[in-house]
C-alpha cells in the first residue's frame, strides 16, 4: 500500500471545469487518438490552469505521454496517429490547419525522460533556440543564457564553465541544462515527460524544487510515474486508465478524497 500525503503549498482551488479565459493556458476538448487502429485516448475534456503545474498519473500505457505529446503535436511525427477534437491556446485550436507548428512548438515547450543535450557547449545549448530565430547578438545571448540558467537553478554551478561541453554535466545537470534551453525562448506553456526518471533522488529533488519556481511564469503540464512526486509537486492531477482521463481535481482532493475507486484503487497501490 502506498500511501501519499500531498505537501506542495497549493494554491486555491479553482474550479476547473469552469476556468475563466484568464485562467486557463489549454482548454482540451473532446480529443481522440488513434495509432492505425488502436484508439488511446478516448474522448478526454479538460482545462489546463495558468501557471501551475497538471500532473498526468496512470498505470503504464494508460496514455499520459501521448495526450502530453497533443499539447504541442509532436505526435505529428507519427505517421499512424491520428487525432480529433479540439486543444485550444489563446482560444485557437492548435490543430487548425492554419497552424504554423513550429510556432507552436516555440509556445509550448517539451522536456524529455532523458536529458537530451546538445553536443555543444553548455552556452551554445542555452542559445539554440535563439539563433535558430536569427539571434545573434553576443549581449542578449548572453544576458539570455544568464537569465535562463538562473531560471533553471543552474547558473551558480556552470558560470565559469559556459564554454565547456555539456556533456561534462551530471545527469541532473543536464536535464537542468535541457530546461534552461526549453525557457530561454520563453514559451507559456512547459511539458514535463518524466523528467525525474532517469535522476537520482538528490537531483530529482533540486528538478521538483525548481518545478515549483517555474510555474510562477510559466504553464507546467508534467507526466510523472511517481505518485509522490505528482502529489508534491502538483497543483491538480488528472488520473487515466486505459486512454480515459478518470479523474480530474486538485491534487489534495485527488489524493485524499478521490471520486472514483478506479482512482481510490491506484493511489492506494491496488495496481498499476
Ligand atoms: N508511436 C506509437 N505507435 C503505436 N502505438 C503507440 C505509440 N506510442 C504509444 N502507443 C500506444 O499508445 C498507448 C498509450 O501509450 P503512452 O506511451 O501514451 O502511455 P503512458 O501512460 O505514457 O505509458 P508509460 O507510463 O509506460 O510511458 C499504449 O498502448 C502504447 O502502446
Amino acid at each position: 500500500m502506498i500511501s501519499v500525503t500531498p505537501t506542495s503549498s497549493h494554491t486555491e482551488n479553482l474550479d476547473l471545469a469552469n476556468l475563466t479565459a484568464e485562467q486557463t493556458a489549454l482548454s482540451i476538448r473532446h480529443l481522440n487518438l488513434h495509432y492505425g487502429d488502436a484508439q488511446a485516448l478516448y474522448d478526454i475534456s479538460m482545462m489546463i490552469p495558468k501557471n501551475q503545474v497538471t500532473a498526468f498519473i496512470g498505470p503504464s500505457g494508460c496514455g499520459k505521454s501521448t495526450l502530453l505529446r497533443c499539447i504541442n503535436r509532436m505526435n505529428d511525427l507519427v505517421e499512424i496517429c491520428r487525432v480529433s477534437g479540439e486543444i485550444l491556446l489563446h482560444g485557437k485550436n492548435i490543430y487548425d490547419k492554419d497552424v504554423d507548428v513550429a510556432a507552436l512548438r516555440r509556445q509550448v515547450g517539451m522536456v524529455f525522460q532523458r536529458p537530451n543535450p546538445f553536443p555543444k557547449s553548455i552556452y551554445e545549448n542555452v542559445v539554440y533556440g535563439m539563433r535558430l530565430q536569427g539571434v545573434n547578438d553576443r549581449r542578449t545571448l548572453d544576458e539570455v543564457v544568464e537569465r535562463s540558467l538562473k531560471g533553471a537553478a543552474l547558473w551558480d554551478e556552470v558560470k565559469d564553465r559556459l564554454n565547456e561541453s555539456a556533456f561534462g554535466l551530471s545527469g541532473g545537470q543536464q536535464q537542468r541544462l535541457v530546461i534552461a534551453r526549453a525557457i530561454a525562448i520563453e514559451p507559456e506553456v512547459l511539458l514535463l515527460d518524466e523528467p525525474t526518471s532517469a535522476l537520482d533522488p538528490i537531483s530529482t529533488l533540486t528538478i521538483e524544487e525548481l518545478i515549483t519556481e517555474l510555474k510562477k511564469q510559466f504553464t507546467v503540464v508534467i507526466v510523472t510515474h511517481n505518485m509522490q512526486q505528482a502529489a508534491r509537486v502538483s497543483d491538480q492531477t488528472a488520473f487515466m486508465y486505459m486512454g480515459k482521463l478518470i479523474e480530474y481535481a486538485d491534487t489534495n482532493t485527488l489524493f485524499t478524497t478521490p471520486a472514483q475507486k478506479q482512482t481510490e484503487d491506484y493511489i492506494t497501490g491496488r495496481y498499476g
